[in-house]
C-alpha cells in the first residue's frame, strides 16, 4: 500500500499509529480534514489485519469529512480504528485500560479531533477516553435506530425519482447485513409494506430477522447480489460489493446504512450500469447530526431526506451522477467556508 500516495490523492491530512504495548492499544488515527472544525473520528474495534486497519481508518475518515460537510456541520472528518488486543476485551479493567489510553494519546490532539463511537464501541468506553481528553462526543443515545430511520427517508427521497414513487409498498429490497442497522431499516420498510430478501455473513442473524418479520426472504451472501430487486441496501462492514460484482446487480437504486459499499471506480461502473446510487455520507448522516446538534430523531431524518432530494434534483438538472453531486456539493461547503478562514 503506497501509503503518501494515498493520502495525497485523496487529501489526508494525517495518519497517526498510536501504540502502547500494557493495555494492547494498536489504532490508526486517520484526520483527512479539519477545514470546517475538529476531525469527528469513529471508533471502531474489530479484529483485523494492520492493513485493513489503516485502508478503514483513510475511508471511514474521508467519508466522515463529506457527511460533516453535506450535513452542514461544523466538524471535519476523522476516524480511528482500534486492532483488537490479543488478550481481547472481555476483562472490564483491561478494557478501561485501553480507552483511557487511547485518550491519553490522542489528549495532544484535542483541538484537532473529536473521538465518538462507532462498530464496536460503546458509550462507556468513549466514557473512559473522556476521563482522559476533552476531545470526545458521546453519542450517549442508540444512534444505529436514527442512521436507520435516515437511511429509510432518504432511501425514500432517492426511490422518488429512481422508482418513481417513494412509497414502499410492494417494492423489493435486498439488505445485505441483518446488524443494527439492517435490522431497523427492514423495520421500517417491513411496516410500510416492502417485500424484503435478506443475508448476513452471520446466517443466524438473518434468520432471526425472517423470524421476526413475516415474510422475509433470507438468502446466502453470495446470493444477495443476484437477487431480482428494486432496491440494494448494503448494511455490512464496508465494500460489499466489488466493482466486479456491478454487472451481476438487477436493481435500480443501491442505498443503504453500511461505510464505503463501493469503491470510486465501483461507483462510476453502477453509474454505467443504469443504476442510481445514493452515497454513504449523503444517507447515513442522521446519528451523527443528532449527536452534534442534540436534534431528535425526525428531525435529524428530515434533514437527511432533504439532502438526498436536493441531490437528485440536481443529479436530474445538470445530468450528472448522484455520487459526483452529492462529492461536489460537500467539497463546495468546504471550499466556501474554508475560505472565510478561522476567527
Ligand atoms: N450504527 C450506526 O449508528 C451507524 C451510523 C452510520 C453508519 N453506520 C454503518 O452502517 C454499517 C452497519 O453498521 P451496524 O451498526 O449495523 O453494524 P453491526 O455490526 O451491528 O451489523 C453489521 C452486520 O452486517 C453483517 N455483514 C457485514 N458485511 C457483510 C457482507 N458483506 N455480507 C453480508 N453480511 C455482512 C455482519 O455480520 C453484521 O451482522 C457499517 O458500515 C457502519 O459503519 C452505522
Amino acid at each position: 500500500m503506497l501509503i503518501f500516495h494515498e493520502m495525497q490523492s485523496r487529501g489526508h491530512e494525517a495518519l497517526t499509529l498510536l501504540q502502547h504495548a500494557p493495555s494492547g492499544l494498536r489504532a490508526a488515527l486517520a484526520l483527512h480534514s479539519t477545514v470546517l472544525g475538529p476531525a469527528i473520528a469513529g471508533v471502531r474495534l474489530r479484529e483485523q489485519d494492520e492493513e485493513v486497519a489503516l485502508r478503514s481508518a483513510l475511508d471511514l475518515s474521508e467519508s466522515l469529512t463529506l457527511k460533516a460537510a453535506l450535513a452542514g456541520l461544523n466538524y471535519g472528518g476523522g476516524a480511528c480504528v482500534l486492532m483488537m488486543p490479543d488478550s481481547g476485551v472481555d476483562d472490564p479493567h483491561a478494557r478501561e485500560a485501553l480507552f483511557r489510553a487511547l485518550g491519553r494519546q490522542v489528549r495532544p490532539l484535542e483541538s484537532r479531533v473529536v473521538l465518538t463511537e462507532d462498530i464496536g464501541v460503546t458509550p462507556a468506553d468513549i466514557a473512559f477516553v473522556a476521563q482522559e481528553t476533552p476531545g470526545t462526543l458521546g453519542m450517549n443515545t442508540d444512534t444505529s435506530a436514527i442512521t436507520a430511520y435516515g437511511v429509510y427517508r432518504g432511501m425514500k427521497a432517492a426511490a422518488r425519482h429512481a422508482l418513481g414513487s417513494e412509497s414502499m409498498r410492494g417494492v423489493r429490497v435486498a439488505v445485505i447485513g441483518a446488524g443494527a442497522v439492517g435490522r431497523a431499516l427492514a423495520g421500517h420498510l417491513h411496516r410500510e409494506g416492502a417485500k424484503l430478501i435478506v443475508a448476513d455473513e452471520r446466517p443466524e442473524r438473518a434468520a432471526q430477522l425472517a423470524e421476526a418479520l413475516d415474510g422475509v426472504q433470507v438468502v446466502g451472501v453470495q446470493q444477495i447480489l443476484d437477487v431480482p430487486c428494486d432496491i440494494l441496501a448494503p448494511c455490512g462492514y464496508g465494500h460489499s460489493i466489488r466493482t466486479a460484482d456491478v454487472p451481476r446487480l438487477q436493481c435500480r437504486l443501491i442505498a443503504g446504512g453500511e461505510h464505503h459499499p463501493l469503491s470510486r471506480e465501483g461507483e462510476a461502473a453502477v453509474k454505467e450500469a443504469g443504476i442510481m446510487y445514493m452515497p454513504d455520507y449523503a444517507i447515513n448522516a442522521a446519528g451523527l447530526i443528532a449527536a452534534a446538534t442534540q436534534c431528535d430523531m425526525n428531525q435529524a431524518a428530515e434533514r437527511v431526506y432533504q439532502t438526498v432530494s436536493r441531490i437528485v434534483q440536481m443529479a436530474e438538472q445538470y445530468i450528472k451522477p448522484t455520487h459526483v453531486v452529492a462529492r461536489r456539493m460537500a467539497e463546495r461547503r468546504i471550499e466556501l467556508i474554508g475560505s472565510l478562514g478561522h476567527t
